[in-house]
């Protein structure tokens, strides 16, 4: 896709399914590449019905994102649009289309909201990204993408050159410099909403001709999905970055001023070209620029997008450093030119890949900026008033209920307080000044860091949409704000929901008077008050008695109640837009109560090795480590067992009668107050009779498979004896480890050597793992262990703690050999009926066989009784042909069996037959390894969202289409022709 037709089609499809869906009068305003291209109108309740009829689907999503698509294409708007679009360019459409089609789909999430983070400063509808599920790390979120086109030099350069007044393309946008590449490429998508945060919760990473995300830390439902666009986007450092980390930490652009600052400080965003890099920021401290102080927080980029000033000295320096010199055209007052600072993506985009963005030319008008305004949602994490939760601080809140249209008591003083603002010179501005002030005057009593921050109010929007023509206006302004300022901190004021974090108990939210403020049940927000043209529509009462007893809801139901009061309703919340799309309570995308999520979308990186990120191992060892030391006491008490056990044989009485060593799985440190589905608690693993079944959850990865392999890399590892494994099977039960329950978990078992010479070969755990769980947990491995080697036998080895590693590399792998069955009961798939097990079982030890050491090898990781005839129940036993000796190519001697197996253990083993079995055996085939792989794969199979390894292709293929990018050319002219397209 070229870039020209990538922006154009970008701007038409996040206009249609973005700003159009169900956001009434308040829209989630996009911006544009080219705001100036008309776009053809469309019905936007024709749009609705087309999303919600696609959200209520059951076809699978890709399904459903084609039928939407091809329904898409039907409308009247797209015809026309696409009209002279060629078969190529349609189907780059169709598929660009499907990204935004697949943010919608109930097994999706995230969800595109407005953030007010930077919008206070930045004067401009501002959309973030939020989770809309909990999402566990390693986890890619596959409905977030970004389509790629490569940018020409022109079109590089075209970029960059800011405010060109009839640009066609503009520039607040992403760019993605590719190193390998050696080129930039622009980034358009869903995807291109995801904001910088210095601590991001998830990285980006390239499939092929799109760009998605990787979830690196567990990110809480409504929390913002957040990368890392570079160290030096937001000036040197990041110093004017607005992110939330920054402002808990009291950096970037809410770090304290330097009085020594003279407003020289450097600032590599507009002038480093590749900022990213440690090469690039020192480049660009040598490259120090004057910038003024009072533009810090409302400074320019390099991008131009949020810092918008007149200030003189800045855009000269700024210039200075900026490959374009472009200082003559300035962009809504500042002549931000983007250097060639496009933050690098490396080859395998795991390392260096960030994004990057082109500032926009043109500030948005005063109705978006305060749009963007109007509904401010709260944060959980006190993270840019951008999602709801209930943990939100009051502060915050009062942000939320703050909007331009809230007339509460408060935000009545607030306008008040406004309308003597020198700035509120319109009833949008003032509420926008209203809010500010009002939170300004809460935080001058809010001490920071021991420190009793005086605040300084944002320029309003009126500087952002000021033009080149009010210069002198915007001085007075950024002076009058820059003598109030001691710390530079943004209008919701930091760590807002610390507070409800600390406390176990949250206080509600209260007004200016004290009062405690009516709240949305749902989310938490502060219920507005709506008004149109001035009347209060909605929320007066709210916070009467009656009211507050009653459980009241944010106005998402006005979506109905929009019928009488008409198109002018001025606000929509969050909660609004949700329900008219999926007619649910946010974050419900499901009809009915109870009704079950669809699983996410978010999948697991199909190739976690090549996936793989030190972000993701950096977190992933950390848990390891807490793990480790749990596992540590752990370890000393088991040697000490485990040498009495060798001591002393009657102790393995006793340590038959212990229970088993837990499944230890990853106790995760709490990160956040997520409402995650982590399952890396440390369960012990219940006992069950029989075989543990390889399907049941508790030995599924779950949702941190890397996770649990990182705990069994560093923990089990270490602490296993082999002795303690090999030497009581073999010696004791023979063939069956029956007698020590705790190898009954172990499929080994069934293959325990006889000899210490067979010991070796076969490894162990304390924990018996499933042959396809440690399958799994190799590959996962391999994704920990791919920085120090990427050799996944070596990986493997080293898990399995192999004495002899020769050995055990020449040697079959014990876990691939041995041969998992599908349940640890009798519903296995071979069994045409149920039979007693223990008939069966005791009829078949009738004849004892013992196999000779020659065929020990063979078999050691394979079921020791022969296979047979699939028998259909219990008359099996009588079966000539169960007598092992005969279907055995080569029995040497027999005896009698000291122990008598598990007779479901037995009995299960025994009638897994392969029918072709005494061709096979005359022909001199292994049977046993390849039965045991026949079913190893059906369980596989079974079982397949498990094991990544196996997972791979099915989710290659999931993922190449999930993402669109392999979509056939179904969309072909002529379904347009035939579509009256003309
Ligand atoms: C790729 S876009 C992200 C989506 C953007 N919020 C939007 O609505 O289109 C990058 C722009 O978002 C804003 N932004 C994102 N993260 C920011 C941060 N940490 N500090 C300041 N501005 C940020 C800046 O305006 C930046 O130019």
């Amino acid at each position: 896709m070229n870039v020209h037709d990538l922006s154009r089609d970008d701007d038409f499809l996040s206009h249609l399914l973005v700003e159009k869906l169900g956001t009434g009068q308040v829209p989630l305003v996009v911006h544009k590449m080219d705001p100036s291209a008309r776009l053809p109108k469309t019905d936007a309740d024709e749009l609705m019905s087309l999303v919600r009829r696609f959200v209520i689907t059951k076809a699978p999503v890709q399904q459903a994102v084609r039928q939407a698509v091809d329904e898409l294409l039907t409308f009247p708007a797209v015809r026309y649009y696409l009209k002279s679009y060629t078969q190529k360019q349609i189907n780059a459409f169709a598929t660009h289309a499907s990204r935004y089609f697949e943010l919608y789909h109930p097994s999706g999430v995230i969800e595109i909201a407005h953030t007010s983070r930077y919008s206070s400063h930045t004067g401009k509808s501002e959309l973030c990204v939020l989770a809309t599920r909990p999402l566990s790390p390693g986890m890619v979120i596959t409905e977030l993408k970004g389509s790629m086109a490569n940018l020409t030099d022109e079109e590089d350069k075209e970029l960059k050159r800011a405010g060109m007044v009839n640009s066609d393309i503009r520039r607040d946008f992403s760019v993605i410099h590719s190193k390998s590449m050696k080129k930039n490429h622009l980034f358009l998508g869903p995807a291109r909403f995801v904001n910088h945060d210095c601590d991001n919760n998830c990285e980006l990473f390239r499939e092929g001709r799109y760009i998605t995300f990787r979830v690196l830390r567990p990110i809480a439902v409504g929390e913002e999905i957040t990368a890392h666009y570079g160290d030096g986007y937001f000036g040197k450092k990041n110093k004017h970055c607005l992110c939330e980390t920054c402002e808990k930490n009291g950096r970037g652009g809410y770090a304290p001023v330097d009085p020594d600052d003279d407003g020289t400080s450097s600032s590599s965003s507009d002038s480093d070209s590749e900022s990213d890099s440690e090469s690039s920021s020192s480049d660009a401290e040598s490259e120090a620029e004057a910038e003024p102080i009072l533009n810090l927080n409302e400074r320019r980029t390099r991008r131009g997008v949020y810092a918008i000033t007149a200030a003189k000295d800045e855009d000269s320096e700024d210039s200075e450093n900026e490959n374009d010199d472009d200082n003559t055209v300035p962009l809504a007052g500042a002549r931000d030119i983007p250097a060639d600072s496009e933050v690098e993506l490396t080859a395998d985009l795991d390392s260096a890949s960030e994004l990057t963005s082109l500032p926009t030319s043109n500030p948005p008008s005063d109705t978006h900026s305060l749009s963007s305004l109007s509904s401010l949602p709260v944060s959980r994490s006190s993270s840019s008033l951008t999602s709801l939760s209930s943990s939100s601080s009051d502060e915050a809140k009062v942000a939320a209920s703050l909007t331009t249209t809230t007339t509460r008591r408060q935000s009545r003083e607030a306008a008040s307080r406004a309308s003597t603002s020198q700035l509120s010179s319109t009833p949008l501005r003032r509420s926008t000044r209203a809010t500010n002030s009002l939170l300004a005057s809460s935080r001058r009593s809010t001490p920071v860091n021991g420190k009793e921050r005086a605040t300084r109010t944002p320029v309003s929007n009126s500087s952002s949409a000021r033009g080149r023509n009010t210069p002198r206006r915007e001085d007075t302004v950024v002076k009058e704000e820059a003598e109030q300022r001691v710390l530079r901190m943004r209008p919701s004021g930091p760590n807002a929901a610390e507070p409800s974090k600390e406390g176990p108990e949250k206080e509600p939210p209260r007004g200016p008077d004290g009062k405690i403020l009516p709240t949305c049940s749902t989310c938490g927000n502060i219920l507005p008050v709506i008004l149109v043209d001035s009347k209060v529509v909605w929320g007066l009462g709210l916070d009467s008695k009656k009211a507050k007893k009653k459980k009241q809801d944010c106005p998402r139901y006005l979506l109905n109640f929009r019928r009488f009061i008409g198109p002018k309703l001025t606000q929509e919340p969050r909660c609004m837009r949700h329900f008219a799309i999926y007619q649910q309570t946010w974050p419900s995308r499901v009809p009915g109560p109870g009704a079950v999520l669809p699983p996410p979308r978010a999948t697991t990186p199909s190739d976690p090795v090549a996936k793989s990120s030190k972000k993701v191992l950096k977190y992933l060892q950390k848990q390891a480590e807490v793990s480790r030391s749990l596992a540590a006491s752990k370890a000393t008490n088991k040697r000490e067992r485990e040498q009495a056990v060798e001591e002393n044989p009657r102790a393995q009485k006793k340590l038959k009668a212990d229970p088993p060593p837990p499944l230890v799985k990853l106790k995760q440190t709490p990160v956040s107050n997520s409402t995650s589905t982590s399952t890396t608690e440390s369960e012990p693993v219940k006992r069950k009779r029989g075989r543990p079944r390889l399907s049941s959850p508790r030995f599924r990865p779950k949702v941190k498979p890397l996770s649990e392999v990182v705990v069994k890399v560093e923990e089990e590892a270490p602490e296993i004896p082999a002795k303690r494994v090999f030497s009581q099977p073999r010696a004791q039960n023979g063939r069956f480890g029956k007698k020590d329950k705790s190898q009954k978990k172990k499929p080994a078992d069934s293959a325990t050597p006889r000899s210490p010479r067979v010991k070796k070969d076969v490894p162990t755990s304390p924990t018996w793992t499933s042959p396809r769980r440690k399958r799994a947990n190799d590959d996962n491995e391999d994704v920990q262990m791919a920085e120090d080697s990427p050799k996944r036998k070596h990986v493997r080895t080293e898990e399995m703690e192999e004495p002899n590693e020769k050995e055990e590399s020449s040697a079959p792998k014990p876990h691939q050999r041995v041969m998992p069955r599908p349940t640890s009961t009798f519903r296995g798939p071979k069994l045409f009926s149920n039979p007693s097990p223990l008939n069966f079982a005791l009829h078949a030890w009738a004849g004892p066989v013992i196999l000779d050491e020659s065929s020990e090898d063979e078999e050691s990781s394979t079921p020791e009784t022969p296979e047979d005839i699939q028998s259909p129940g219990p008359e099996i036993a009588e079966d000539p042909e169960l007598n092992a000796s005969t279907l055995l190519p080569a029995p040497v001697h027999r005896a009698p069996l000291i122990y008598k197996p598990s007779p479901f253990t037995f009995s299960k083993r025994r009638w897994v037959s392969l029918p072709q079995l005494p061709e096979r055996l005359a022909s001199g085939d292994s049977v046993v390894d390849d039965k045991e792989d026949d079913d190893d794969d059906k369980e596989e199979e079974e079982d397949v969202e498990n094991i990544p390894e196996h997972a791979v292709s099915s989710r290659k293929e999931r993922s190449s289409s999930a993402s669109g990018h392999s979509f056939t050319p179904r969309w072909t002219k002529s379904f347009l022709v035939n579509n009256d397209v003309s």
